[in-house]
């Protein structure tokens, strides 16, 4: 009875299968959240649909199909790197930033800082004389579907650009502006309209944009009210009206600005490695 030893389950070899399922799980986590409200969502599922009739089309010893399906994953590995090349440039780019990889945690904090400067400019200038405005910043999911619906820009986000792109009956004031790794990717982008019901009636169009576009992404979205001047924040469905700028600036440095750079020991000793490397 009493044959539970924690020396049998602590051995390396278990270790190494819960890492190996922590580190597929992880990867698999964040696949979904980097393709998760893009085109290549419906793909995956085709993907995964092809896997599941090859496992039947193999238990039932169906060969044409099996042989027909073993063809096409082979040669879809290929595909999925040419398909979903800018999801996986953007991970590599995403891995790349870290710390680790050339200490460029502190820029990555600089430039947070100077986004949130810039934001709350031109949210300051445009709350004070009622230009409507209507900003999504975009988190771990990809905005490709809404980036496309607008007018491509790639500029600096600054606050003065930002009141510019709003100045009402200018050709890019109508729609969202979407930033993506602190550059304004484009103006004018139709965001998805939200029909919950608990959004007050008060609110029109552009809140409920700026409510949809929450629903369905992991995006923060600010709007500034045309009629009131009024600051509102989305997030996950959830919405913060007329915040003060205390209150917005206060929840934006809390979402967009990565700590200061408190190092962990294994932290200092992989850029210490990593730093010995780049000397050489
Ligand atoms: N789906 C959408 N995607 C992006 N922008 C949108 C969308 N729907 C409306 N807008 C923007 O919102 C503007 C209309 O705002 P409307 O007055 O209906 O909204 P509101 O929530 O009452 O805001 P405000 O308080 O500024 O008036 C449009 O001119 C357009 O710029």
């Amino acid at each position: 009875m009493n044959n539970f030893n924690l020396a049998n389950i602590l051995t390396v070899n278990n270790i190494s299968i819960a890492l190996d399922v922590l580190i597929i799980w992880l990867l698999v986590y964040r696949l979904i959240l980097l393709v998760r409200g893009t085109k290549a969502v419906q793909l995956a599922k085709g993907i995964v649909l092809i896997f599941i009739v090859r496992i039947i089309a193999g238990f039932t010893q169906l060969h044409a199909v099996t042989y027909i399906l073993d063809q096409i994953v082979s040669w879809s590995v290929v595909g999925i790197i040419i398909i979903f090349q800018p999801e996986i440039r953007r991970g590599l780019e995403h891995l790349g930033r870290m710390p680790m990889f050339g200490g460029r945690g502190k820029s990555i904090h600089d430039e947070s800082v100077q986004l949130v400067k810039e934001l709350d400019k031109a949210i300051q200038y445009m709350s004070k004389r009622r230009i409507g405005a209507l900003i999504t910043i975009q988190q771990e999911t990809g905005l490709d579907d809404y980036v496309e619906t607008g007018i491509k820009l790639d500029a600096k986000v600054t606050g003065e650009l930002l009141i510019n792109i709003f100045i009402p009956n200018t050709p890019l004031h109508d729609g969202a502006v979407i930033i993506n790794k602190n550059r304004i990717a484009v103006a004018a982008a139709y965001l998805p309209l939200s029909d919950s019901n608990i959004i007050p009636k008060r609110l029109g169009t552009r809140h409920r944009a700026a409510i949809g576009i929450s629903e369905v992404t992991d995006a923060i979205t600010i709007v500034v009210s045309e009629e009131t001047g009024g600051v509102t924040i989305t997030r996950n469905g959830r919405f913060l009206l007329d915040m003060t700028q205390e209150e917005y600036l206060k929840y934006l440095n809390a979402a967009l600005v990565p700590a200061e750079e408190e190092r962990s020991w294994y932290q200092k000793v992989l850029d210490k490695i990593w730093k010995w490397g780049a000397n050489r």
